[in-house]
């Protein structure tokens, strides 16, 4: 797990301040860590044209362009002239030891984007938007320096902003490097230490970025155990039993002892799957509810309510986002709410906490998150997108290992069924959903094929490489 943070301004403060380092300090470090990331993976003599801005961004770049000469071809393109007093320093330094400029871009081994950083507003120029889509349409592989120049501290990112095969990142990941319409840019992500070490640099922050390796699976430690060890989960299954059948299944193979389906049909007419038991009632024994997933109008409300009518933990999908009873079961303590954007905009409006649409949510989705957790402590929500936010009260954490492989109905269905497994075993919600959502994108990364042939079932059976 690592931590994420609105900006870094202050964290460089605080280095001036309590370590006594240097603003030339820490860029020379930040200059020294882009250099080790080029010379450790591209031979000497590799061509590298710099894009360098007016701030200290751009004089990050000058600095690196100082650490290349001569091994390597180094060409430094001035997008704006130095500006800031550190810019207007390395550019001396630069001159100085005969590094080249080039006056107009051409193709090349590596471009590193060092234009504007952190410090990014508003939208470019016409000039520099045809200049950034110039950038983007080189062959040569793209390094952004600290951030893709285009996503300033909000995550808005610019019409044309700067498309990273790798982003070397100063001294702490920033959150707006994790909004979802940041992925298209970012590449990957490594951070650069600053002359101090990354756990001084950082102070305490109440959002984390999830790894893969943060992912804890049930544990069977007891030898005398029987199928009611592990929890028993009730599904309620709707108009499009479909999806209920996928998360039962996805809970079944991830642990749960036993998962009953509960709706009102013929059990004959819906073919369900010998490893499921079906019922007209909630049974008795049940450890964890899961509801919502393809539910539609099959239950009436005091179905639904009978469904609900007990204190055990639970997670609700999909329609149950549109239905009025959602009030009431926002109540419940021990509950996890997964909606996708859409779903979460209605919440919000029906809540009245906000009337805004999915562009305005995706913009600002750390803030919804936030807004939504701090008036529902006692709820976990996992907002879906392609970097997933899951909070509680005052802590988030970001999974960004999703990939578009996920994008396929019932998807979402085998999520829900992996959190109630949880549930149903015994995990605490939050811990619950952190796992669920972590084996989730695991699964996906585990897929064999091409990323468009994952299906939900393969999902289910990759479970069993875990
Ligand atoms: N710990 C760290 O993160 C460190 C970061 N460093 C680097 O410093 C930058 C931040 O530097 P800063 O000078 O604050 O800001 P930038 O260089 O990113 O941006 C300011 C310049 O960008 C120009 N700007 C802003 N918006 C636009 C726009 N829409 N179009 C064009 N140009 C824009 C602005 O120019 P003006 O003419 O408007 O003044 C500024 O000149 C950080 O990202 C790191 O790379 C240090 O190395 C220390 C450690
Ligand atoms: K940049």
């Amino acid at each position: 797990m690592q931590k994420l943070f609105d900006e870094v301004n202050s964290l460089d403060k605080r280095c001036y301040s309590d370590f006594y380092l240097s603003e030339d300090i820490l860029m020379e470090h930040a200059a020294n860590g882009m250099a080790q990331h080029i010379q450790k993976n591209f031979n000497k003599k590799s061509t590298i044209i710099i894009v360098c801005g007016s701030g200290n961004n751009g004089a990050d770049g000058l600095a690196l362009s100082r650490l290349l000469h001569p091994d390597f071809n180094v060409r430094i393109y001035y997008a704006k002239a130095p500006k800031s007093k550190m810019a207007i320093l390395q550019n001396k330094r630069t001159k100085s030891v005969g590094v080249k400029e080039c006056s107009e871009l051409f193709e090349c081994d590596i471009v590193v984007d060092a234009l504007v950083g952190t410090g990014f507003s508003g939208e470019f120029s016409d000039e520099l938007e045809k200049l950034m889509k110039q950038i983007n349409s080189l062959n040569a592989f793209k390094i952004a320096c600290d951030i893709p120049s285009g996503i300033n501290p909000h995550g808005v990112c610019a019409k044309e902003t700067f498309q990273a095969d790798v982003s070397l990142t100063m001294g702490a990941l920033k959150k707006s490097m994790f909004l979802d319409e940041a992925k298209e840019f970012i590449g990957k992500i490594e951070v650069l230490n600053l002359g101090i070490s990354r756990d001084l640099y950082e102070t305490s922050s109440n959002w984390h970025l999830l790894d893969l390796d943060d992912l804890q699976l049930p544990f069977r430690d007891k030898k005398n155990s029987h199928k009611g060890s592990y929890g028993h989960l009730a599904v309620a299954s709707g108009q499009k039993s479909g999806a209920s059948v996928i998360s039962a299944l996805a809970a079944l193979r991830f642990g749960a002892g036993l998962v009953t389906l509960v709706g009102y049909e013929d059990e004959k007419s819906l073919n369900i799957p010998h490893s499921l038991m079906y019922s007209h009632g909630v049974p008795k024994n049940i450890t964890a509810l899961a509801c919502g997933m393809g539910l539609g109008d099959a239950f009436s409300d005091l179905e639904l309510q009978n469904f609900l009518d007990n204190d055990l933990p639970t997670v609700v999908d999909a329609d149950i986002f549109h239905m009025p009873i959602i009030s009431d079961i926002l109540k419940r303590e021990k509950l996890v709410i997964t909606p996708h954007p859409k779903e979460f905009i209605s919440l919000l409006k029906a809540l009245n906490i906000a009337n805004i649409s999915i562009t305005e949510l995706q913009k600002n989705r750390f803030k919804y998150c936030e807004e939504f957790c701090l008036l529902y402590p006692h709820v976990i929500l996992l907002l879906k997108g392609v970097n997933v936010i899951i909070g509680h009260k005052d802590s988030f954490f970001i999974n960004p290992h999703g990939t578009s492989a996920l994008a396929k109905a019932g998807s979402g269905d085998v999520l829900s069924g992996l959190i109630a497994s949880l549930l149903a075993q015994g995990f605490e919600p939050i811990d619950a959903t952190i796992n669920a959502s972590l084996a989730h994108t695991t699964l996906s990364c585990k897929h064999l094929g091409a990323d468009f042939t994952l299906t939900p079932d393969d999902l289910i059976d990759n479970i069993k490489m875990l």
